[in-house]
């Protein structure tokens, strides 16, 4: 497995792992399931403590890095809403997102579909406005000087109320006009067991009349019933995560047939263990089996590899090809929200690559 450091995580400099990590980093793709708080390293939350005069209950990096064990998704919760209590100016949130934009770039990412939190952050008192400015800062300037790019997905935290959901539209919404070339779309996020998409009904109603995208984890710790309460009661698009679908045979048909996209993130279901090896994943198998699945980070800063790394594992773990390799990067293309014409474009970046 890869290191949780990136910069301890030496790739190998000749070899098959080199040449598999060579294939994978040129393969044209999107990133579709990346929370941006989740990709803040613990060497950027140490430096936005210090600036902001906020004390952490860690002595060093190192001993942050070596709480990232997780038992569960609430575990790992409870330290990613910890972790972002750093985060207080524009410029730290611009900050955030320009590392990840850097990171996503030397991957490969040719576009980014990036979720995040409000609620986490107006919570604590800091502004929606704040937020929205370092991060769209952060990805326009990365759009102009790398090309790579980027679209935001404001996800609502599903252990919090509808009311307090309503709310964060309510104060989101006078930004549109602002950001509307970003801010495409509306996830939902969080604990997912004992929150059911039914509890988001409405407000994802509201949101598909402004003319929103909608995205929803579902089906990571949660049943199956979830995946497809969030595709018939809030009409999602693409399914975070998803891949306890596998225990319903009826909804991976449907998940076949309507080739409804699950944005899977195969380290992620490593740490938070959903599963207890990567060779136990079913991406292959729903991959074999006609699943539209693409490959995702989620919150790489806390699961130990951005998403070149997971393609990679995957390879590694899972025998796939560099025929279904180029076929997850194909899916991340054809899944992302992208106008048309710019996913012809990467489309045929893509063919021309593995030509
Ligand atoms: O993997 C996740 N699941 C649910 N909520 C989250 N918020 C950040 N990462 C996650
Ligand atoms: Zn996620």
């Amino acid at each position: 497995m890869p290191s949780n450091s990136p910069e301890t995580a030496a790739p190998p400099s000749s070899g098959p792992d080199a040449d598999l990590r060579a294939f994978v980093l040129g393969l044209p793709k999107a990133e579709l399931h990346l929370h941006i708080e989740g990709s803040l390293e613990p060497e950027l939350l140490f430096e936005l403590a210090r600036r902001n005069g906020i004390a952490l209950p860690y002595a060093t990096v190192e001993a942050l890095r070596a709480a990232y064990a997780f038992g569960d998704l609430q575990s790992f919760l409870d330290l990613y809403y910890a972790g972002a209590r750093v985060l207080i100016t524009e410029r730290d949130f611009y900050d955030m997102t320009m590392a990840y934009m850097r990171r996503a770039q030397a991957d490969g990412v040719a576009h980014a579909e990036i979720m995040f939190d409000p609620q986490t952050h107006t919570g604590r008192g800091v502004a929606i406005e704040t937020v929205f400015a370092g991060i769209a800062r952060a990805l326009r300037e990365a759009q102009a000087s790398t090309g790579v790019s980027g679209y935001l997905i404001l996800s609502f935290l599903r252990h919090l109320s509808e009311e307090q959901a309503f709310a964060t539209l309510a104060a989101a919404l006078p930004l549109r006009e602002q950001y509307g070339d970003l801010w495409i779309g509306i996830g939902l996020d969080s604990a997912e067991r004992g929150n059911p998409p039914e509890k988001f009904a409405r407000v994802f109603a509201h949101c598909k009349a402004l003319g929103f995208r909608l995205v929803a984890h579902a089906g990571e710790e949660g049943p199956a019933a979830y995946v497809r309460d969030a595709l018939d009661l809030l009409q999602v698009e693409r399914i975070d995560h998803g891949v306890r679908s596998e225990e319903d045979p009826a909804l991976l048909q449907r998940l076949v047939d309507a080739q409804i996209p699950l944005t899977v993130c195969p380290l992620s279901n490593l740490k938070l263990r959903v599963l207890r090896d990567l060779r136990d994943h079913n991406l292959a198998r729903l991959l074999r089996g006609g699943v539209m699945v693409t490959v995702n980070s989620d919150d790489p800063a806390y699961f130990g590899g951005y998403v070149a790394d997971n393609y990679i594992a995957c390879a590694q773990a899972l025998g796939l090809s560099r025929q279904e390799l180029a076929a997850l990067a194909r899916n991340s293309i054809e899944a992302s929200f992208l106008p048309w014409e710019q996913k012809e474009k990467l489309l045929r970046r893509l063919t021309a690559y593995i030509r």
